[in-house]
């Protein structure tokens, strides 16, 4: 079996998040859901809520659905890195993306969810595609789609070509060349963690004349908008910006929107991939304003080093979940 789904942007001048539709339970309840590589629970906006919580998201009843069936004594709770929250019980129910079905896969309905998720109307939910050890039901952790999924894909795979101001799509079960040029440079997965863990070759400030061949670990993330790199590669590149600083009441580097930027490449194996300076000149910080905030910022806070979606759009990324896992990457 193979799938195919697009990955739309929630908002029209940023790609803050990307929504897929998705259905659950019979008759199909259609959702857009924000496919993530950083987590690994499936949880929706739910009929269980309270009612102040959903502003315009769709949501999941699973007593209108003959398929469900609550999971007895089952509840989840998560927290994620820019602190929204949510939690609440699970249900199993039929889930299907892009023509691939899922019986019986773990809905996880909310019954709280932090106010940046009420106010991030266009977001009924996530599907993670982390593994599965990452998963936050309790007390038995249940399997992602995927992996659900992987026992009737033609290979275990799934492939993001995101884009930049349009929509990209979500491939499962197979690698479609019409999606890349050249050849996919793979490089290893540590998955302890449960996140798509691989180590950079290294970057260059502009095209890659200059290349630093200083290994960055960090993960692939589709879920996380913006690219968390190390201090010193942050001030290699904002060095040559023009008017920009690292700002405390903007939490983060930000610059005149008029200044001149170099691109940004970053080398995985032998092979160089160029974010351009448009995604990295990433959004006003209020809007109309001149002042603009950048797309790469510093994981000094974070703990850990994240490719996002600015990175993810320069490229067709191959999740490949044979045994050892690995990750590919491919000019498009
Ligand atoms: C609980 C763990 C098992 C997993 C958990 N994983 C993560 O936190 C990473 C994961 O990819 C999570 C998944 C996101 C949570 C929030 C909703 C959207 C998905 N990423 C994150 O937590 C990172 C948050 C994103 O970067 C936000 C997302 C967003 C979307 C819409 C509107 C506002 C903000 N963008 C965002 O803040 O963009 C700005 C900076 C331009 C404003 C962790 O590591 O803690």
């Amino acid at each position: 079996a193979t799938g195919s789904a697009p990955a739309v942007p929630i908002d029209e001048r940023f790609d803050i998040a990307y929504v897929t539709p998705v259905t659950i339970g019979t008759p199909p309840q259609t959702l857009m859901l924000d496919f993530d590589t950083g987590s690994s629970d499936l949880w929706v906006f739910s009929s269980h809520m309270p009612p102040f919580q959903v502003r315009g998201q769709e949501i999941y009843t699973p007593d209108e659905s003959s398929t469900a069936r609550l999971l007895e004594g089952h509840t989840w709770s998560i927290m994620y890195g820019d602190g929204s929250a949510s939690r609440g019980n699970v249900y199993v129910d039929t889930f299907a993306v892009g023509g691939l079905t899922v019986l019986n896969q773990a809905v996880q309905t909310a019954q709280q969810v932090s106010a940046s998720f009420t106010s991030a109307t266009n977001i009924d939910g996530l599907v993670g595609l982390g593994f599965s050890t990452l998963n936050t039901v309790r007390p038995e952790s249940q399997l992602t789609f995927f992996d659900n999924a992987k026992a009737s894909l033609d290979n275990p795979v799934f492939t993001a070509d995101l884009k930049y101001m349009a929509a990209g799509t979500y491939d499962f079960g197979f690698i479609d060349r019409a999606k890349y040029t050249g050849e996919i440079t793979y490089v290893p997965i540590d998955p302890d963690p449960g996140y798509w863990i691989f180590t950079s070759s290294g970057y260059a400030v502009g095209a890659s004349s200059n290349f630093s061949a200083t290994p960055i670990i960090g993960i692939a993330d589709t879920g996380t908008s913006l690219v968390y790199l190390p201090t010193a590669v942050l001030t290699a590149y904002y060095r040559q910006v023009q008017g920009a600083t690292n700002s405390r009441s903007y939490g983060g580097y930000v610059f005149p929107c008029d200044s001149a930027l170099p691109s940004f490449t970053f080398g995985v194996g032998e092979e160089r991939f160029t974010i351009p300076a448009s995604y990295i000149r990433y959004a006003p910080v209020t809007e109309g304003s001149a002042t603009c905030f950048g797309g790469l910022q510093s994981s000094s806070e974070l703990g850990i080093n994240i490719w996002g979606d600015v990175a993810l759009k320069a490229a067709f990324v191959v999740f490949d979940s044979r045994s050892p896992p690995r990750i590919g990457w491919a000019k498009k």
